[in-house]
């Protein structure tokens, strides 16, 4: 039996909650065309010790996806979580307090590669399951001066961003080369995402048939 009648009616049966704060993760979803509505985490945020990069971020995906979808005044079947980290050989690098950690984080990036490692997590509320995936991308970064580093920081866009870099903005001028998904990089590895929503019955990707014609430009 289902505990909550607000799920069985048709108007909730494939209704997609998003449970991030980040614009990015809204950016990325409603690019593929996804209807979802968007309710932030209080979920805390911890390193937990002799946890691996990826454990982390499964855990922190699972911890916001739940923390929303157990809130009784949030209706919705499907809950996305997810968590994004830098990890520079075994340091797990989130988000910069002050303007110093992201020089110390920017630093130990320059020069050499690193790996942005991605969580996420879909509950289905009806079903009662939940799917955890990570992604991982390999990015590379040029040698930054010190001068440049500050200067990055006075932008403003390293904060709020895992590794104090946002691939995305100014911070494309540092990286020279990726290999693995970009969307998993900026915070959400879409392909993965709508390849598990699909697969869980959640959306139909392409599903409105032939290709429109209508925006192409008329003969002349
Ligand atoms: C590496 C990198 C990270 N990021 C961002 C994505 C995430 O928003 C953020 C990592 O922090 P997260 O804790 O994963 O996400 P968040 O706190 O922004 O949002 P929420 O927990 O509510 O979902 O870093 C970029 O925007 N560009 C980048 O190139």
């Amino acid at each position: 039996m289902n505990p909550d009648p607000r799920l069985t009616s048709d108007r909730l049966e494939n209704t997609i909650v998003l449970a991030s704060a980040s614009p990015r993760r809204s950016q990325l979803l409603a690019s593929a065309g996804i209807a979802f509505t968007v309710v932030g985490s209080d979920a805390p945020e911890t390193i937990q010790p002799g946890e691996s990069p990826q454990q982390h971020v499964r855990r922190l995906s699972l911890l916001k996806a739940r923390e929303v979808a157990h809130r009784s005044h949030i209706t919705g079947r499907w809950f996305i979580g997810s968590d994004t980290v830098v990890v520079r050989d075994a340091a797990i690098l989130g988000k910069p307090a002050d303007a110093g950690e992201a020089a110390a984080m920017l630093s130990s990036l320059s020069g050499r590669s690193h790996n942005v490692i991605t969580g996420f997590a879909i509950i289905d509320r009806i079903g009662r399951t939940e799917t955890v995936e990570t992604v991982s991308t390999r990015v590379w970064f040029r040698e930054l001066t010190d001068l440049e580093i500050q200067g990055y920081i006075a932008t403003g866009e390293p904060f709020g961003k895992a590794g104090a870099y946002a691939i995305q903005g100014i911070g494309a001028c540092m990286i020279p080369a990726i290999e693995g998904s970009y969307t998993n990089v900026v915070g959400l590895p879409l392909c993965e995402v709508v390849a598990t929503l699909e697969k869980l019955g959640a959306i139909r990707l392409f599903a409105s048939g032939a290709p429109r014609s209508d925006h192409l430009d008329p003969p002349s």
